[in-house]
């Protein structure tokens, strides 16, 4: 259990600083919706239920990159999430935001500029230093109360992540607390059954720190995705082609084989590859192949194969949890989805602790209408349940627990 406090324990009518994460994808300038919004809404939602003064933090993008903009658009998608009004101010600590944020009522919400345009906010740094940079400084005495959901962004030492619950009586949010309990599962808890981990993705190094990690606690590994096709490699198949102008597995090679070869040779009878393997055939259909007849390394293969997915199903079926990570297919495009599908359609239909993570993959739910009350947990983080998974502490964790309000 988390040793820090959560919203049930906030003193009535508080002013109540929210970090939430809004990070999204950016098309044409306008954020996209996604489960980030719908997720958070629900924590605004109750603080606004319980007469609280909402004021939001977020960030979105970093500077320097595309993404990186304002979250006046961010503001539009959570008010019809939270089905109320949510105000924008351009402004994080400037005389304008301390204006808007005296002129909250109870019950109202406001969501403060990107965080990451303000001073004081990156780089990483200990809690000590950010607390006690002018961001937080200025802004914490306007507040009671500073409440972190931002899960997915928990594992940066960032202001408004771990400044903040030093200088201000600290609660985990819905999100923080959801998340917490169920990603923690795979490194704190024992399960009497089989722990099987689907992986798959576009990281090769996400699997590699998993199975570094997780090598001894996990019965089952079976792979997929970009990750799963290095594996074939390192097991002597020549798959993981470059489509042109792309480098997803030549890149990954040159840097891990050595500790992907290494990781197959430890954990070899534990890991279960791919036994074929789908592409896109000349006239543009779903085609597929027996992973030991190919014999030159001159297609992209973008899926796992149907004997696979078979292949996969009764191991998941006979698991007491399962975990995954990363999609095993291009499963954007449908003809491509079948290995994602198949594999959440298996863990669904099983009583096992089931969670799901990484990225994207989340999406892939949403997208071919299954039911995310079928699986234990649905995780909206990338990098946080990475290291949730490995054991890692998450640094705005340990600094919601450092800031837990104390009896008097
Ligand atoms: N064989 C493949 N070739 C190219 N992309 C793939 C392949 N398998 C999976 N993907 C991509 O991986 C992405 C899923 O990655 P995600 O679940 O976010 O994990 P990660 O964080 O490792 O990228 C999807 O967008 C999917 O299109
Ligand atoms: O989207 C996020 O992380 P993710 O891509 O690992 O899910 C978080 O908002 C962290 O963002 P950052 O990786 O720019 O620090």
């Amino acid at each position: 259990m988390a040793r820090f406090e959560t919203i049930d324990a906030l003193p009535a009518d508080s002013c109540v600083l929210v970090r939430l994460d809004l990070n999204s994808p950016i098309e044409d300038g306008e954020p996209q919706d996604n489960e980030r919004f719908a997720r958070h809404a629900e924590t605004v939602r109750e603080l606004v239920a319980a007469g609280h003064r909402v004021v939001c933090l977020a960030h979105q993008g970093r500077p320097g990159n595309d993404d990186f903009t304002t979250l006046s658009g961010h503001a539009r998608i959570l008010a019809e999430h939270v089905g109320r009004e949510v105000a924008f101010v351009p402004d994080t600590y400037g005389p304008e935001a301390i204006e808007a944020i005296e002129d909250v009522e109870p019950g109202e919400v406001l969501l403060l500029e990107n965080v990451r345009m303000c001073e004081g906010e990156l780089p990483e740094e200990d809690p000590e230093t950010k607390a006690d940079t002018e961001f937080v400084r200025t802004l914490a005495p306007r507040f009671d109360a500073y409440v972190c959901d931002a899960y997915s962004a928990a594992h940066r030492s960032h202001a408004s992540l771990v400044g903040f619950p030093l200088a201000l009586p600290a609660y985990a949010g819905r999100v923080m607390e959801t998340e917490y309990e169920a990603n923690t599962a795979i490194a704190t808890r024992e399960f009497d059954g089989r722990v099987t981990m689907v992986v798959g993705g576009t990281k090769a190094t996400d699997v590699i720190d998993v199975m570094d990690a997780l090598g001894d606690r996990v019965d089952r590994f079976l792979l997929g995705g970009v990750a799963g096709e290095l594996f074939l490699r390192a097991a002597g198949h020549p798959v993981g082609y470059d489509l042109e102008g792309m480098d997803r597995f030549d890149d990954q090679w040159e840097r891990n084989h050595g500790t992907i070869e290494s990781l197959l040779e430890e954990y070899g009878d534990r890991i279960t590859l791919a036994v074929d393997l789908a592409y896109e055939d000349a006239e543009g259909d779903r085609g597929e192949v027996a992973v030991e007849s190919i014999a030159e390394k001159e297609t992209a293969y973008l899926d796992v194969g149907t004997e696979t997915v078979m292949a996969y199903e009764p191991v998941i079926a006979d698991s007491e949890a399962v975990f995954l990570k990363g999609a095993l297919g291009v499963f954007e495009d449908e003809r491509f989805a079948v290995g994602t599908v198949g594999v959440l359609e298996a863990m669904a239909e099983t009583d096992c602790f089931s969670v799901v993570g990484g990225g994207d993959t989340a999406r892939a739910i949403r997208l071919y209408d299954l039911d995310e009350d079928d699986f234990s947990h649905v995780s909206i983080a990338g990098g946080a349940y990475i290291r949730a998974l490995t054991g890692e502490p998450l640094a705005a964790v340990e600094a919601l627990e450092r800031g837990r309000p104390r009896e008097e």
